[in-house]
C-alpha cells in the first residue's frame, strides 16, 4: 500500500498503517486505525479483494483476551477468531474486523469481576447487572468508517448475533447473508453459551435437547 494512503480519512477514526500478516491459514493485509475520542486501536485483517461490489464474508469480533489469547474455554470467543480467518481463508477473501471492546464493552477487569459473580451463581447477563452495567455495553458505529476504508458495503456476517446483524442494517450496512459460527462448545461454556441464547437472542441450538410433549412423537 502506498503511503498515501496513510491519511486520515474519517472523524471517528484514524487510518494508521498495514502490514502483511501470515497466519497459519493464509497472507492477511492488517489494517491499524485509531479511534480518535478513546485512542483505541483497532485493527482489520483483509485478504482477497473485498472491494469489488461483492458482498464480502465478514466477522465483526470484539475483543476478548481470554478467549482469544490466553486459551480460556469460558466462551467460544477464541475458536470463532479462527474459524472465522479459516473460513475467509477457505474462501480466499474476506475481512475481520478486530473491535476493542473487551468483555462486551466493559473492560477486562470488569469481566474478570463478572467471571467471579459467575463463580458464585450469577449468569452473564445478572453479574454484567450485579456491577452495574448493561447487559451488553458494545455499539458498532466504528464498522461503518472501518469498512468505507475498503469500499466495502455489503457483508456475508460470520455471526450467531441478532443484535449485530441489527446494527450493521442501521449503520446502512447491508447483510446479505448470515453465515453461522457455531464452534467450541465444551463443557465449560455451555452454561454461558445457553444464556447467550436465553437472554441475548444468539441463534443457537440449546444443548440440552427441549423435553418431548406428549404426543409429540
Ligand atoms: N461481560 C462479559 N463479557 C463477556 C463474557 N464472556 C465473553 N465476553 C465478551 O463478549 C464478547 C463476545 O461476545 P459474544 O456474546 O460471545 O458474541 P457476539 O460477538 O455477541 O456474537 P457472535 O457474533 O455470534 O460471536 C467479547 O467482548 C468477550 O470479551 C462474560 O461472561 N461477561
Ligand atoms: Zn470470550
Amino acid at each position: 500500500m502506498s503511503l498515501s494512503a496513510e491519511i486520515p480519512v474519517q472523524d471517528e477514526l484514524d487510518y494508521m498503517t498495514s502490514c502483511a500478516l501470515p497466519t497459519p491459514w493464509a497472507q492477511f493485509t492488517l489494517h491499524a486505525f485509531v479511534e480518535k475520542a478513546t485512542g483505541k486501536e483497532h485493527l482489520a485483517m483483509v485478504l482477497g479483494d473485498i472491494s469489488n461490489g461483492e458482498p464480502v464474508l465478514a466477522r465483526v469480533h470484539s475483543e476478548c483476551l481470554t478467549g482469544d489469547v490466553l486459551f480460556s474455554q469460558r466462551c467460544d470467543c477464541g475458536a470463532q477468531l479462527e474459524g472465522a480467518l479459516k473460513r475467509i481463508a477457505d474462501e480466499g477473501s474476506g475481512v475481520l474486523l478486530y473491535l476493542r471492546q473487551e468483555g462486551r464493552g466493559i473492560g477486562l477487569v470488569n469481566k474478570i469481576r463478572a467471571y467471579r459473580l459467575q463463580e458464585a451463581g450469577a449468569d452473564t447477563v445478572q453479574a454484567n447487572e450485579q456491577l452495574g452495567f448493561k447487559p451488553d455495553q458494545r455499539t458498532y458505529g466504528l464498522v461503518k468508517p472501518m469498512l468505507d476504508q475498503f469500499d466495502v458495503k455489503s457483508l456475508r456476517l460470520m455471526t450467531n448475533n441478532p443484535r449485530k446483524i441489527d446494527a450493521m442494517t442501521k449503520l446502512g450496512i447491508e447483510v446479505a447473508e448470515r453465515v453461522p459460527l457455531l464452534v467450541n462448545r465444551n463443557a465449560f461454556n455451555q452454561h454461558y453459551l445457553d444464556t447467550k441464547a436465553a437472554k441475548l437472542g444468539h441463534m443457537m441450538k440449546p444443548l440440552t435437547p427441549a423435553p418431548v410433549e406428549d404426543g409429540a412423537l
